[in-house]
Formats: structure tokens, sequence, C-alpha cells
């Protein structure tokens, strides 16, 4: 083994019972959640931590917006996380053997997935893009998981030198900004902030960095202006800021991100990732669609399904499916009539019901979906892709 260097303990580890082993280079954190001790062995030649453990590590939001949003999405996949209490850093799926959940804070998660300690994570774009720094050994896995949204923005005074700025291209021609008196920014996203900055050719501008209510520095003078995310624009105007055309850096929504390295290397990642996604994908296509079951009169299935495809909003997602309705007539089994199942949008609804009444339809019956499974869900061979396999 790598000889290793001394790495003792100086911060408290996760609040569950974890124990502290203060030997010379090893650190155990022996806990009731997790099934065994792990071991990590810190490499000091290479300053690089090899954490020699089997299971698979699932980062998710420990607090704030993205926490409950994250759990809800899971529990729509039957992917519910069992958590002994709130103040339990470590959960489970029972769903998925062998996963361990890790609740962290999400820039956290992005760093622990560099570090080696995390495998997969839900966060926000926004965090992935700050905190990741464009690290290659990052991966969007499913990069629109529907929840999260908000863009990161410039935003500047409403009033003052500012009243007829109204775009970034604008804002950089002002006079006002020299070497000896830049534009002054307050932000939290200090890597991408000044890489959007230098991008658009703004050369004198200054960061500060706060880490929350931003949008005070203007008026309190501290900043010129601020590089924020933005929902739904309530503290911006509240605080009479706006944005600008050209201001937005990034839109971002939650994502399912993993580390290269471990989908390659760390046994068990890539199936499980699979299968993740897989039901990820299957809630989010069915969000919004609704199954419509309905009867029809007619000569044969191909004449129903003529007359259901003369109306445009019938397709449903390949094509209706029509099975025969068999009763009795004379003692002998006919079909008379035909079922038809075609897959709705939530807005083409009314539409469909209309339609299918004009062309004889009747007993229309209306549920929504909660999974479609494609043949192949469409983000897996994009992964592969990304991985080279
Ligand atoms: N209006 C918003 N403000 C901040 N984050 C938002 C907003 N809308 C969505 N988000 C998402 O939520 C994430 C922040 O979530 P949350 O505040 O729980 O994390 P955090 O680690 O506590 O952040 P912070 O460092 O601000 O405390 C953002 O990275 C973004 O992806
Ligand atoms: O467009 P809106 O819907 O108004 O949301 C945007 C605000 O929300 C976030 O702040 P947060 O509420 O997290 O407080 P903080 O700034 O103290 O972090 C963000 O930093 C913006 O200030
Ligand atoms: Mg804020």
């Amino acid at each position: 083994m790598a000889s290793t260097t001394m790495w003792m303990m100086t911060h408290p580890c996760p609040s569950t019972m974890a124990v502290h082993i203060k030997s010379p280079s090893w650190c155990c954190y022996a806990s009731q959640s997790v099934s065994q001790s792990q071991v990590a062995v810190v490499n000091g030649k290479t300053g690089s931590r090899v954490l020699d453990r089997s299971e698979i590590r699932f980062g998710l939001p420990s607090k704030g917006r993205m926490s409950a949003d994250t759990l809800e999405l899971l529990k729509d996949c039957q992917l519910s996380v069992k958590q002994v209490n709130p103040r339990q850093y470590v959960a489970e799926i029972p769903q998925i053997s062998n996963l361990e959940v890790w609740f962290q804070r999400p820039k956290d998660i992005v760093r622990k997935l560099l570090s080696g300690d995390l495998d997969l994570g839900i966060v926000g774009l926004d965090t992935v893009s700050e905190y990741g720094q464009g690290n290659e050994d990052l991966i969007i896995v499913h990069d629109a998981l529907e929840y999260g949204d908000c863009h990161l923005s410039i935003a500047i005074p409403k009033y003052g030198i500012f009243e007829n700025v109204n775009s970034l291209k604008e804002l950089a021609q002002m006079p006002q900004w020299t070497e000896e008196k830049p534009l002054r920014v307050a932000t939290g996203f200090t890597y991408l902030g000044p890489k959007f900055m230098k991008e658009n050719g703004l050369k004198h501008v200054t960061f500060s960095t706060a880490d929350g209510a931003l949008e005070a520095a203007p008026a309190m003078g501290t900043a010129d202006a601020i590089l924020d995310l933005v929902s739904s624009g309530t503290t911006l105007r509240e605080n009479n800021l706006k944005e600008i055309e050209g201001g937005v850096v990034l839109k971002s929504q939650a994502v399912l991100v993993s580390s290269r390295k471990s989908l390659i290397e760390r046994k068990g990642v890539l199936d499980t990732t699979h299968e993740i996604l897989e039901r990820l994908e299957a809630h989010l296509r069915a969000i919004g669609q609704f199954t419509v079951v309905a009867n029809m009169r007619g000569s044969s299935a191909e004449e129903v399904a003529e007359r259901i495809l003369s109306q445009t909003s019938l397709s449903g997602l390949q094509g209706p499916t029509i099975s025969p309705v068999f009763c009795k007539r004379d003692g002998k089994v006919a079909a008379d009539y035909y079922a038809i199942v075609i897959c709705v949008p939530k807005k083409a609804l009314y539409k469909c019901v209309q339609q299918l009444r004009a062309i004889g339809g009747s007993g229309v019956l209306i549920s929504p979906l909660t999974y479609i499974f494609d043949e192949e869900t469409p983000r897996w061979p994009q992964l592969l892709t990304k991985l080279g396999l």
C-alpha cells in the first residue's frame, strides 16, 4: 500500500455515530447507518484520497429549496429515501441495493464528486458550473429534472446612472468604468462571474463576494451591480434592480450529475446510474400525459383507425391502439364496437374528447399516466458516448 501521511481529524465527523481512531494515518468512520466500517486512506505521495469502499454513494441536497423537491421526485420514481431522522446525514433507498444516500449542501455534493467521496448527485446546474469549474470528470447524466428552475443573471439599479442602461453592451460602454474606478459587482459566483465578464469583453470589473441578500449591495453603496440567481424576479423588483439584455450567464434547473471516474471505475455505479436514469426519464416523460380510452362502433379495426387518424388530436404517441369489443349476437360472437386507447397531452385533452365524439366515440375514460418507458431511455446512449463506451 502506498505510504500514507499523518491525517488527523480536524473537523467533526458527520452526525452519524462516528468513531475517530487517532491512528497515524487512518480515519475510520464506524456508523450504525453504514453497513460496514469504511477506511479512508490518504495517499501521501499523490495527495489523492482513495476510499476503499464498495458502496455506491448518492449525494442529495441536505436542506433548502432543493431538498424537498428532490426527495419528492425520487419518491415519484419509486425511489423513496429512507432517512431515520432529519439530522442524520446518511440514508438509503431500499429499492436500490448497495446504494448509500449522503445528505450534503449542494456545493459540497459537487466538491465530493470531484474528490471521489460521492459517485452521483442531484444539484442545480448553477452549482455544478460554479463549483465544478468545467472539470471534465463531472458528467451531467440528466440535464432537466424539471424543478429548481432559476437563472444566473446580472442586475443593475433602475435609477441613477443606470436608468437608461438596458443591455450588457450599454453597461460595458458606460464611460464611468476605468482601471482606477472599475464596475463593482457583488456575487456569490466568483468563478462564473469573472469568466462571463471576460468572455463578453468587460475589462474594468471587480468582484466582491457576499453569502446572501446581495440585492442590498447597490443601495448600500458596496457594489454597482450584482450577479445572482433569479427565479420569480421578486427580490430584484423589491430592491429596485433590473436585469439587462445579454446579462443572463446561465439557465439552471436540477440535474443528475456523476463522476466520470466513478462511472467507469467503480463497480456497479454505471448500472445503478442506468436504473436511476431510466426511472427518472419514464416519470418525467409521463408528466402531463393522459391515457384516453373510448368505445367506437365500426366495421373493422382499420376502418376505425382511418377515422381516428383523420383527427388532429387523436394520433397519440405512436398511434391509437384499437381492440375489438366482442359480444354475442344471434348466438354468435361478433365485434361491432372497438375500444381505442391513445396517449394525449393535458393541453389537448378537451379537444381530443370533442374529436372522439365527432367520429362516434362514446364512454370516454381519462386517466393520468405515471410512467412512459420508451424502448431505450434517450439519455443512456448519450451517457455511454460521453464515457467513450
Ligand atoms: N431563487 C433561487 N435562489 C437560489 N437558489 C435557487 C433559486 N431557485 C432555484 N434555486 C436552486 O437552489 C439552489 C440553492 O439551494 P439552497 O439554497 O438550498 O442551497 P444552499 O447550499 O443552501 O445555497 P446557499 O449557498 O445560498 O445557502 C441553487 O443552486 C439553485 O440551483
Ligand atoms: O427571483 P426570486 O424568486 O426573488 O429569487 C431570487 C433570490 O433568491 C435567492 O436568495 P435566497 O432567498 O436564497 O436568500 P439569500 O440571498 O440570502 O441566499 C437568490 O440569491 C436571490 O436573492
Ligand atoms: Mg439571495
